[in-house]
């Protein structure tokens, strides 16, 4: 077969672009790149030949090594790992296949300057090479497979793939080194790259071809050297390597487990949110090793997923080593490596929860992962007292995030309910006139803006035994709260009763089933009117998530709300007193409709019929207006 000339996939070429007008600063950290590639396909050959030892036999001590050719102006990083046939070769180094990765790419804006920042949280693996090289040639010859096969590009939109003779197992890529990057030809720059950004790889780093060859890394696996051989430096290269990370760690884990199953563990939580934590498919990116043998990446029973930020190894010393992806997720010994970790992790962070020094780096983690550890609290029934003590929250007492425990603390005397709202997001949460009469009482609301609370609350139901009430549902019990700094309730300015009953009956006259209810509102100081949901209805805010994620089932929903007005609000008032006159019932009809949808407008409900609501307006405003 002659060689076939393709072209990279489109997000490829502007990455390409990008990288090879070497907008990084640290050119160097290609070595780190292609290392770790070569390190991981080793890591994927030893586990391939667990169950199919001929794989590697001809040549089982698995190595990467650096070869230089100064005449040529080489650099070849070479290993002899899993290697790549025709197929993986097109798909892993012409594509960028990894899930969500295309979602991201789309994202680049052309922008040099914000795109660099972008693939920094990110990440260019094997295209690093083109920030050195002008030309790049793997050879590669896949285990078990005997024809080899030989890879070209210069990065410019198109590579060659054809047939190598005499390739052996396992992958070598060669760098065509840029004018002015001769560095990456001397023994001591590499050695120095190699140590800085690859010395915790457990397999040796050779510099050179033949048994003279140096080593270039201490070769043994960092998780396995106790804590104080470790410097904080070494534990981030090992992180960014393990985790294909870009960030520092912001917690890093490192622990043996011993007695009846013996486990070492190194765990880091990140500094940024990964860009694809909430998309369905993606799992933690914990590896998992059986005594020093990588054996998968992600395993489903290994952790919970409201863990699957976290990122490092787990090496048991009891699992068999043979044992295959599918049969460990039933494992009895996983579940206890798993419950193992989950007891350590979520201790170690309500530490840092509390620690004076780290309270305040605990908001930023909050802020970044407490979305996906609230999963936890719904499903997570064994854990869910431990996750409740990590939750934070906004409230409408001020910016700084609040615990359940301090919420609990300075509730007001009289008040028996850990109030809530729900929205989109906190700017708009905060303007709801529901939360009108708790602001004047002083009465603290946990503002609740992920997708997740309206499930973990209901399941929750009470914390110590004050129970969650949404401040949009029933009624709002503020009646029976000693207000903060008034030690008497002034009594409201309200319409003369008979008004008021006057009014709420013509409304509800006026309205009939488009609403449940018209009643006296207790939560309104300033706005009108508001609606809410009844008791047993569902919350307006889960209510309309259903909808726009198209969940709401047959025969659910729309519920019908509670229009509540405000008797000490001057519109109210005089409605109230007209609403006593003769005639009242025709002449409030408009106004009675006007006052429903503006509830609407402020809840960000559409309004059913907006023609009829201008139409409505304009007539009032007619009789109304005067200067
Ligand atoms: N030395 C190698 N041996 C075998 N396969 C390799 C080698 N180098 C790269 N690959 C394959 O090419 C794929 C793409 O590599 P690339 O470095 O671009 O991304 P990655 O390693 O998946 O992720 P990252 O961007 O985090 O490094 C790898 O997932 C692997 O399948």
């Amino acid at each position: 077969m002659t060689e076939e000339r393709l072209s990279f996939q489109a997000e490829v070429s502007r990455l390409l672009d990008i990288v090879a007008h070497s907008l990084y600063s640290e050119k160097e950290v290609f070595l780190r790149e292609l290392v770790s590639n070569a390190s991981d396909a080793c890591d994927r050959l030893r586990y391939a030949a667990l169950t199919q030892p001929e794989l590697s036999a001809d040549d089982p001590a698995l190595k990467v090594r650096l070869i230089v050719d100064k005449d040529a102006r080489t650099l070849t990083v070479a290993d002899n790992g899993i290697g790549m046939n025709r197929e993986d070769l097109v798909e892993n180094l012409g594509t960028i296949a990894r899930s969500g990765t295309g979602a991201f790419l789309r994202q680049l804006s052309g922008d040099a300057k914000k795109d660099v920042s972008l693939i920094g949280q990110f990440g260019v693996g094997f295209y690093s090479a083109f920030m050195v090289a002008d030309r790049v040639t793997v050879t590669t010859r896949k285990a078990g497979e005997s024809q080899g096969w030989r890879w070209e590009s210069d990065g410019k939109g198109e590579f060659t793939v054809g047939e190598a003779a005499d390739a052996a197992r396992g992958t070598r890529v060669t760098l065509h080194l840029r004018d002015g990057d001769d560095e990456y030809l001397e023994e001591h720059r590499l050695s120095a790259i190699v140590r800085k950004y690859s010395d915790h790889i457990a397999l040796p780093i050779l510099f050179g071809e033949g048994d003279e060859a140096k080593t270039l890394n201490s070769a043994s696996a960092l998780w396995m050297r106790s804590k104080s051989e470790v410097t904080a430096e070494q534990y981030k290269e090992f992180y960014h390597h393990v985790g294909h990370a870009f960030d520092d760690p912001w917690l890093t884990l490192h622990w043996r487990a011993e007695g009846a199953i013996e486990y070492t563990n190194l765990l880091f939580v990140p500094t940024s949110k990964p860009f694809d934590l909430f998309d369905p498919k993606r799992a933690h990116r914990v590896k998992l090793y059986v005594r020093r043998v990588f054996i998968t990446e992600g395993a489903e029973g290994l952790l919970p997923p409201y863990l699957r930020f976290l990122k490092g190894v787990v090496d048991s010393e009891d699992l068999p080593l043979n044992i295959s992806r599918e049969m460990l997720q039933h494992n009895p010994m996983l579940a206890k490596i798993r419950s193992g970790i989950v007891r350590r992790v979520l201790s170690e962070l309500n530490r840092k929860a509390n620690d004076a020094e780290s309270k305040e780096a605990y908001e930023g983690f909050w802020e970044n992962f407490g979305a996906v550890l609230k999963e936890g609290v719904y499903d997570d029934y064994e854990h869910r007292d431990d996750l409740l003590k990590l939750m934070r929250f906004r409230t409408t007492a001020g910016d700084g995030l609040v615990s359940l425990e301090e919420y609990v603390g300075r509730m007001k005397e009289g008040q028996e309910a850990i109030f809530t709202i729900s929205g989109d997001d906190i700017d708009s949460l905060l303007k709801s006139p529901q939360l009108e009469g708790f602001r004047a009482k002083g009465v603290e609301v946990l503002l609740l803006t992920d997708a997740v609370d309206e499930f973990w609350v209901p399941a929750v139901g009470a914390y110590k035994e004050k129970p969650f009430k949404s401040v949009t549902r029933g009624g709002a019990e503020l009646g029976k709260i000693k207000a903060a700094d008034k030690p008497e309730d002034k009594p409201e300015e309200t319409p003369a009763e008979g008004g008021l009953t006057d009014l709420l009956a013509l409304l509800k006259l006026a309205l009939g089933e488009e609403v449940k209810d018209v009643r006296k509102s207790e939560r309104l100081t300033d706005s009108a009117v508001c609606l809410v949901a009844d008791d047993n209805d569902m919350d307006m805010h889960l209510e309309r998530l259903l909808k726009q994620h198209k969940q709401l089932g047959m025969g659910m929903g729309p519920s019908k709300r509670i229009l509540e007005v405000n008797p000490g609000h001057p519109l109210i008032k005089r409605l109230g007193e007209l609403a006593t006159r003769e005639g009242a019932a025709t002449g409030l009809d408009d106004a009675a409709w006007l006052l429903l949808d503006q509830a609407r407008i402020v809840e960000g409900e559409p309004l059913p019929d907006p023609a009829a609501f201008a139409r409505r307006l304009a007539s009032v405003m007619a009789r109304g207006v005067s200067l």
